[in-house]
This record gives C-alpha cells, structure tokens and sequence, in this order.
C-alpha cells in the first residue's frame, strides 16, 4: 500500500535522518513502528503524506510512484491521515465543530456533505457531550481523541499514528485501542509507532523495528520478539511475556500469543 525505497533525508541543520530506509506497509494489516527515542519514526511518518519529501529514493503510494506534483499531494493527504503525538500540535482551530470541518473545506467539499460527515463523526466519537467547550478546555486525553476524530472525518485508507497512548490513563488506552480496531475491522490499514512493546505484541500484524534512519528487522511480533538479544543492540527490549517465554524456551523461534497456544505448548 504504503513502500518505501531507499529513502534518505536530511534536515536543513544537515543531520541525516532517514539513511537507505526501505519499508513495504501491506494492504489491511495492524503495522506497529518500533525504536529507540530519536531513530527517525516521526521524520518517516512526515514521509508517508509529504509532509517532507525525500533527498534521494522513492515513496510508492498504492503501487504509483509519488511525483509530488500539487494535484498527487492533494490526494494522498486526504487518503493518507496522520495523528501526531501531541495533540498540542495537531489542533488548530478554536471549537470542535470547527475543528472537525478544517480539513473539509480546504478540500472545499459541499456544505451540505461537511453537515452530513460532522453529525456522522459527532456520533461515531461521542463528541456531543463536548460539543460547545472550547478546545484548550479539553484534558490532552480528550484532545487526542478529537485529533482521531479530525482525521477519520477524511476517510483515509491508511490511519498513521505517532505514539497515540502516550498521554493516556489505562482506560483512556482500552478505549482509545477498541476505537482503533473498529476502524481497522471497517477497512483501514493502521501504521503505529510506540515504546509500549505489550501493546505491540497484543495488537500488531506486522512490527517494523528502526534504527538509524533505516528498518532493520521487521515480521511477525511473535517471531521479531523471540530475537531478544538482537533486539538488544538496537537498544529495545521485549514484552513481558516474550521476556518469560524467552527465559522458559530459549530454543524456540517464536512466541505463543495467545492463552490457548500457551496450555497446549505447556501441556497444562
Ligand atoms: N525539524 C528538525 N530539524 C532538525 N532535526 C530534527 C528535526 N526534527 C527531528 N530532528 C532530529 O531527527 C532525529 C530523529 O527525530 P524523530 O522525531 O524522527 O525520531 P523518533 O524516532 O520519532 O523519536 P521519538 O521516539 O523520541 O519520538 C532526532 O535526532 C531529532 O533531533
């Protein structure tokens, strides 16, 4: 859906950032981004809409090259929705109804269709309850929820989020997850990066795991976190219940994930 190839970046301060990275995000599949603070995952995801665009190498989007031309940008970042860590720097706009529309009417999209999609995402996200506070009344909890809502008001197929449970207390993240596999079931691809490597292991498809500007291991969670050791010299370390089965069977080439796997492996 997504590809990357050999793409290299550079900030104006000449430090090189993204170094020969090559990444492939399939179709429909829960991907989880992984990496030490500072290996490059935000500047990539500023990548994946073009927001920043590469000094050499090449982003595919749906199998075309991206030429960056005004009309492709247009389209991609409407396709391409991005929530970003801090939600501080996401929101622009004064109330939540304004919010939602911003995007919108850049797009300059029908009156009437911007009426239908707010009360549509007013519903799906509960926001009427919040509807008439100003938006720096919200707690950050609440304003990363509405930076989501912002974003799935634009129907993108591929949903990118930047450590979206930072900020959030326990239930904040059962609730902000149920969300985020409600809209993978209904049909978008979902790219996360995150230090919380349990939440990785219970959630993702697919873990990509960065360092120095480039993906270095990438596969299943229950096959990527049995290579402790690796993980290990890119400064990450496993979820818990890898650290134990890793410790138990340090011989196997992956990890059970679920309760089920565990008893029949386990003979209990
Ligand atoms: N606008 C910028 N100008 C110059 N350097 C930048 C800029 N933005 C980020 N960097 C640098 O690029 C490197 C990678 O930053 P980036 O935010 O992409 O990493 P990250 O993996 O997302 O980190 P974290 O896990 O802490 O969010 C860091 O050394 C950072 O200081």
């Amino acid at each position: 859906m997504l590809k990357f190839q050999d793409v290299y970046y550079t900030y104006p301060d000449g430090q090189c950032v993204l170094k020969g990275l090559s990444l492939h995000v399939p179709l429909g599949k829960k991907c989880a981004l992984i990496g030490h603070n500072g290996c490059g995952k935000t500047t990539l995801f500023l990548h994946a809409n073009g927001l920043l665009i590469p000094d050499s190498g090449e982003v595919y989007w749906k199998g075309k090259k991206i030429d960056y031309k005004q009309k492709t940008l247009q389209k991609w970042r409407q396709e391409v929705g991005i929530v970003f860590q801090n939600p501080e720097h996401q929101l622009i706009a004064p109330t939540i109804t304004e919010e939602l529309a911003f995007g919108l009417h850049n797009l300059r999209v029908e009156k009437s269709v911007i009426n239908q999609l707010l009360q549509e995402t007013m519903d799906d996200f509960s926001l009427h309850k919040w509807r008439d506070k100003p938006i720096h009344h919200l707690s950050l909890g609440q304003k990363k929820w509405l930076s989501l809502a912002s974003v799935m008001i634009m129907k993108p197929s591929l949903l990118i989020l930047d450590e979206p449970t930072a900020y959030l207390d326990r239930l904040q993240v059962e609730r902000f997850m149920e969300k985020l596999n409600d809209i993978h079931q209904k049909g978008v691809t979902v790219f996360m990066a995150t230090h919380d490597l349990d939440l990785v292991f219970q959630w993702a498809d697919v873990v990509f795991v960065m360092h120095d500007g480039q993906i270095v291991m990438q596969g299943k969670p229950e096959e990527v976190f049995v290579q402790g050791e690796r993980l290990k010299q890119f400064q990450i370390g496993v979820p818990l219940l890898a650290a134990v089965w890793n410790t138990l069977f340090p011989n196997e080439r992956r990890i059970p994930r679920s309760i089920e796997e565990i008893k029949a492996r386990m003979k209990v």
